[in-house]
């Protein structure tokens, strides 16, 4: 395994530790969320009481197979905590969210969850948000022309594509066009406006939502929060 591959492990399965009986907890998506979910499928057989709420079809799947108990916003309103991945975190804990094409139904959960905690490795954490791209999820229909309105924020948006060069479908049967800012100084202003623009159904920028960030190294983890 590759040092980077240690480091989502060790934080992926530190976070569980934050999970207490009875819990339900909203269960972010991306390869260092697979740690978190293999553990807690771990926890669960072992006698801890506890549900959670899948934000990607990929971490449906995954608990499944790791026999993490399921259920969804019908039958429950708040989540206890969420606990996500991310593309990238600054010094104040603002985040670029949706490499993995699941920033709709994370956010969704993330805004649901009394707590967010966030899961690294340790090359997430950057001192200024921006060069990753940021995903931004739009409504199919016209999405050419909600590209266009996305270029008033300065930056071409780039659709992605899947494997075969077809336009990249999300979970929720929409389009994801990426967006090379390269330096984002204001991101709480430029979530706002993106927002506000016409056929954007979401971004990738996660404003203010963490509460705690769990770094992981290939040999250990730094959990830094509220409860650290
Ligand atoms: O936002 C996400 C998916 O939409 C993931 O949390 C993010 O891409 C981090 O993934 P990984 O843990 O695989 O590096």
């Amino acid at each position: 395994m590759k040092d980077q591959d240690h480091a989502k492990k060790n934080a992926g399965e530190s976070s569980v530790d934050l999970i207490q009986n009875g819990m339900t907890v909203g269960l972010g998506s991306g390869s260092t969320v697979y740690w978190m979910l293999k553990q807690l499928g771990e926890r669960a057989a072992n006698g801890l009481d506890v549900k959670g709420v899948p934000s990607s079809q990929q971490t449906k799947g995954w608990a499944e197979a790791f026999g993490v108990p399921l259920t969804d916003f019908a039958h429950v309103k708040r989540l206890d905590l969420a606990i996500d991945g991310a593309d990238e975190v600054d010094p104040q804990w603002q985040l670029v969210k949706g490499g993995g094409g699941a920033l709709v139904r994370e956010k969704i959960i993330a805004a649901s969850a009394n707590s967010l905690i966030v899961i690294i490795d340790e090359s997430k954490t950057v001192s200024q948000l921006g060069a990753f791209p940021l995903p931004i999820e739009v409504v199919p229909f016209g999405w050419e022309t909600t590209a266009e309105r996305i270029t008033e924020t300065g930056v071409e948006p780039v659709a992605r594509r899947n494997d075969a060069g077809e336009l990249f479908v999300s979970d929720n049967g929409n389009y994801i066009v990426d967006c090379h800012f390269g330096t984002i100084r204001e991101p709480r202003a430029l979530e706002k406006q993106i927002n506000q623009l016409t056929g954007v159904v979401e971004t990738g920028l996660f404003t203010d939502m963490a509460n705690n960030v769990i770094v992981g190294y290939p040999d250990r983890t730094e959990t830094f929060g509220h409860s650290s």
